[in-house]
């Protein structure tokens, strides 16, 4: 094995976050960890405590039968000692493992806030970054053990170092030599360890796709959400084979690992033990011949047995610290992702009333060459309605994106009453902007929470969840399921109903009525799913109560999209064609075409 500075440091590479998840434990209880601290000191250096007493009770009786006087006074005394420090020692394990198991609850909890509070940072763009969304996934399986898993093996290693130094300490007296065969015979099997955990660290975070696909794979074979599909489409034995695929390939990987790992560790093992031995047959002869009384073979004997058990745990613990390393690397990685958090104060606009102002916009999704919009001229005064018309792909959600803020333009700047949407403060244009996207979410909560949803400010408030279930349509079949408003939905939870995908969309809707203070309203196809009267029958709604506010819908229907004043043809990420309804059919272009195409359809 080399030495070079840079091969050292990959050795104890091993070690390399056991500084932080100290820390992190430090952090959430300096009393449990300055416990654990002493406990630890305690039941590492007590052994060899033992050992010595050991060794005078011993002396001790040899000199009490040479000396035929009775049992000595003091020999009582040693022997409780002995008792006393086997009590210490237990009790600091026992102290240990209290302290642990009130830790792993508190640290677990830790580690999962910190996670969520870091995901209530981050931008959209970072939830679809697949190897950043895989770290936060990661992150979070595996918070409430590994970070403890890591502390204790650390605090571990400790104790048994600190057995094994005061061991050596004891050995020394016999001689300097004994201990420093003993070191040096050890220290191979330890970097071994070392280098294949660090080895195993490395494989491991390499192959982190693979192991991505897997954990895909096996959301998809057992999720009820995709049961579905999968039974239907018979699509079960294909992708259960693929998943045995990617274990076959991983697991020949892991053998070659495993093996050679094993194989070192007791070849150099087996130095390591001969040398052990040596070390006892010297002793055994050194007794032999007087040179050291019984007493201190008896404590030499002591300190080898115990030794020998804390170097082989030493050696485990480090080889199972590579997987806590895998843990914690990742969370770290996961919690310093940088975040860009909004510089903008502005409460209000530098012109009220001007509406929305989109000027030259143009966006490319990160990581992506295309353009998704291009050069966007756009002005929505207060009071009127805009529909966005354009086939799929074209490029109107991700408008509506860059509105909601969860993307910045790549060029050009969309105003709100005069203020680019930068500069305002985050939690007011929040506020003043509602939107219901196509791929709502459906809570898994009561019907009612599902529409309160639309306004954190009155989540819980029963008579506002009505007006709004009136005002989506929502109203007439929430009264039919028993419990009402309070009916739990979704399969999670016991009891849950399921709802069908129109009625769905109705309790979304109505989650857009629960935004009363918001100036701009946007429902980007959320109606897809219910029949056209009902969808109609919204926008006709939803225009009566948007009237002096600002809003756009999204619908791939013209009977609803003739409803808006201004209407907005995009395709391939540009506007080709605006105007009301009446005049871009008598401009006979795409959208002429596009509505009697439609049209033709329902005669
Ligand atoms: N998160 C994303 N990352 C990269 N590209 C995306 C992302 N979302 C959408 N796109 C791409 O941007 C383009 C515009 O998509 P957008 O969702 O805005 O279309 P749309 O007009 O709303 O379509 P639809 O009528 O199907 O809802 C498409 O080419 C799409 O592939």
């Amino acid at each position: 094995m080399s030495t070079s500075p840079h091969s050292w440091r990959q050795y104890l590479g091993v070690f390399r976050y056991s500084r932080r998840a100290i820390e992190l434990v430090w952090q959430t209880s300096r009393a449990l960890t300055f416990i654990l601290a002493i406990a630890t000191l305690v039941a590492g250096l007590l052994p060899a405590a033992a050992a010595w007493v050991g060794q005078l009770i011993v002396d001790g009786v040899v000199a009490a039968i040479e000396a035929d006087a009775g049992i000595p006074e003091r020999l009582l005394w040693l022997v409780a000692l002995e008792g006393g420090i086997i009590a210490g020692i237990a009790g600091g394990q026992r102290a240990i493992q209290t302290v642990q198991s009130l830790l792993r609850a508190q640290l677990g909890q830790r580690v999962n806030v910190m996670i969520l509070e870091k995901a209530q940072t981050l931008q959209l763009a970072d939830f679809e970054d697949s190897e950043f969304y895989d770290k936060l996934t990661r992150a979070r399986r595996e918070a409430s053990s590994r970070p403890l898993s890591l502390v204790n093996r650390t605090f571990g290693l400790i104790q048994n170092g600190l057995s094994l130094a005061s061991f050596a300490g004891l050995l020394f007296a016999f001689s300097p030599w004994a201990v420093a065969i003993l070191v040096l015979a050890g220290l191979p099997q330890f970097f071994s360890e070392a280098k294949f955990s660090g080895d195993a660290f490395r494989l491991f975070r390499w192959r982190s796709p693979d192991t991505r696909q897997q954990m895909y794979l096996e959301t998809v074979l057992a999720r009820e959400d995709s049961a579905k599909e999968v039974k239907l489409f018979q699509l079960g034995p294909l992708l259960l084979q693929r998943y045995r695929d990617i274990f076959e390939r991983l697991y020949r990987e892991d053998r070659s690992l495993t093996l050679r790992r094993d194989l070192w560790g007791f070849g150099l093992g087996l130095i390591a033990t001969l040398a052990f031995y040596a070390t006892y047959a010297w002793i055994v002869m050194s007794t032999v011949a007087g040179a050291i009384t019984l007493g201190q073979m008896t404590m030499y004997l002591a300190v080898f047995r115990q030794g020998q058990s804390a170097v082989s745990a030493s050696l485990t613990a480090i080889s199972g610290m590579y997987e806590d390393n895998l843990y914690l690397s990742n969370l770290y990685e996961y919690l310093e992702q940088p975040v860009s958090t909004g510089t903008g104060e502005a409460t209000t606009g530098a012109i009220p009333n001007d509406g929305l102002r989109f000027e030259g916009v143009s966006f490319r999704y990160p990581g992506s060459e295309q353009f998704a919009l291009e050069s966007i001229d756009l002005h929505l005064a207060p009071g009127q309605t805009l529909a966005l018309v354009g086939a799929n792909g074209s490029g109107k959600t991700t408008l509506i994106k860059l509105l909601a803020g969860l993307y910045t333009p790549s060029a050009g700047c969309i105003r709100l009453d005069g203020t680019d949407l930068r500069d305002w403060d985050s939690t007011t244009l929040r506020q003043r902007i509602g939107i219901i996207f196509q791929d709502f979410m459906r809570y898994q909560l009561p019907v009612g929470e599902n529409i309160g949803a639309g306004d954190v400010t009155h989540f819980q408030d029963e008579a506002r969840w009505q007006q709004a279930a009136r005002q989506g349509l929502a109203d007439a079949f929430i009264e039919e399921i028993p419990g009402g408003y309070h009916a739990q939905l979704g399969r999670w939870f016991k009891d849950g109903r399921e709802l069908s995908g129109g009625q769905w969309q109705k309790i979304a809707v109505a989650r857009a009525f629960m935004r009363e203070e918001a100036d701009v309203l946007v429902l980007d196809e959320p109606t897809a799913a219910m029949d056209a009267a009902a969808e109609a029958e919204i926008f006709a709604h939803f225009r009566e109560l948007t009237r002096d506010r600002m809003a756009i819908l999204i619908s791939h229907r013209f009977s609803t999209v003739r409803m808006a004043d201004e209407i907005a043809v995009i395709d391939g990420g540009r506007i080709i064609e605006r105007g009301s309804h009446d005049s871009l059919l008598a401009r006979e272009g795409q959208y002429a075409h596009l509505f009697q195409l439609q049209a033709a359809g329902y005669q």
